[in-house]
């Protein structure tokens, strides 16, 4: 037996469909300040105005997706987490940053198996933004600071540009664009601009130029945008696609504040507009399926296109549990972190 535990570190959803415990969900998500970047008074304000509507719009777009066993981004995390645990000599648990089951219970449960001494600490984002990655580590930096946990915590960082990741998405993907499409579109979550010049270590690279993803800066290491750019770059090169074959756009918006462009929302309308048929959507932020991808585009969006006077939209699934995401999971749990 290994001295190293693995946790895998999500997203997080409601406990349920009730609108009480969507209110809950929403509140401790929107006031992290790593999501709602406003100094405390602003944050609680807006966050406030948002749970006025919001938690009820949620519940039913939930409740719309739900399964008998839960939210399916727990769900299918669960999922992963069983798989890969099946693969490992050493434990592997689940953490949610919002919600249960929480960071907080996962080190806890790692640290009090015997002989464990590190924990691989992996949140499962491909792209590297605040808003998911820094919030999740922080989340597990407190936890064992406050705990005076005697473990390593090492950090597996964003994967957008591990072969592993890479080679795992065209074995999930590739099936489902062997069966044909009109146009591919990339829809990868949203981020207000803000987020991006935030993370710019440069300051002056993020957003200044129109084509700032495709010259190459020391920002993209910590650039959301350039990293989804680079996906979908290494993705279609892999499947041979011609430029023309394809678009990227982000979706998910929330608020008055600028977000990264262009909206998935304009781009669905527009590609029906110019004869797309069947439109195929992929959606590499998520590694599961989740209220985003499932209502956002398998419902929404594919109502959208279809008024517009397309004829199918066909969601493709995330990683999920495919056996080839679990291999390369593994394979990262048991080498170096980052290295495969
Ligand atoms: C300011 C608001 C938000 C930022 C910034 C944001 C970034 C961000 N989120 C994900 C991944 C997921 N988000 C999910 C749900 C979700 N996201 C927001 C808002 C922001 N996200 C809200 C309000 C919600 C809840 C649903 C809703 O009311 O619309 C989920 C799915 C959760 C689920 O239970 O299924 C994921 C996953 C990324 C990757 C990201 C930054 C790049
Ligand atoms: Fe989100
Ligand atoms: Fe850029």
């Amino acid at each position: 037996m290994s001295d190293r535990a693995v946790l895998l570190a999500n997203l997080g959803s409601p406990a349920s469909t009730e609108v009480a415990d969507v209110r809950r969900y929403l509140n401790q998500f929107l006031m992290d300040p790593y999501v709602v970047d406003l100094p405390w008074p602003a944050r609680r304000l807006l966050v406030g105005l948002i749970l006025l509507l919001r938690p009820k719009q949620s519940a039913a777009a939930y409740a719309s997706i739900w399964w008998e066993e839960g939210s399916p981004l727990v769900v299918i995390s669960r999922r992963v987490q069983q798989a890969l645990q099946a693969k490992l000599d050493m434990p592997v648990e689940l953490a949610m940053r919002y919600g249960e089951p929480s960071i907080e219970k996962g080190l806890l449960a790692l640290a009090s198996r015997e002989g464990v001494k590190e924990v691989l600490f992996m949140p499962q984002y491909p792209q590297f933004a605040a808003s998911t990655v820094t919030t999740s580590i922080r989340e597990a930096e407190r936890v064992v600071a406050e705990h005076k946990l005697n473990i390593k915590l090492t950090v597996v960082p964003a994967f957008h540009d591990k072969p592993g990741y890479i080679d795992a998405l065209v074995a999930s993907a590739a099936p489902h664009l062997e069966q044909g499409f009109d146009h591919l579109l990339f829809s990868y979550h949203g981020l207000p601009e803000r987020h991006l010049r935030k993370a710019d270590p440069t300051g002056s690279h993020c957003l200044n130029y129109p084509d700032c993803c495709d010259r190459p800066s020391p920002a993209h290491a910590t650039c959301y945008r350039a990293q989804c750019v680079s996906v979908t770059r290494a993705f279609t090169e892999r499947m041979g696609l011609r430029d023309d074959q394809w678009s990227l756009a982000f979706q998910s918006r929330l608020g008055k504040d600028k977000w990264i462009e262009p909206y998935t929302e304009a781009r669905v309308e527009e590609l029906a507009e110019q004869g797309v048929k069947r439109l195929l959507v992929m959606c590499p932020a998520f590694v599961a399926d989740c209220i985003e991808t499932l209502e956002e585009i398998g419902d929404r969006a594919r109502e959208q296109f279809i008024e517009a006077g397309g004829e199918e939209l066909v969601l493709v699934p995330c990683l999920n549990d495919h056996p080839q995401w679990i291999d390369t999971l593994a394979q990262w749990c048991k080498t170096e972190p980052g290295a495969a």
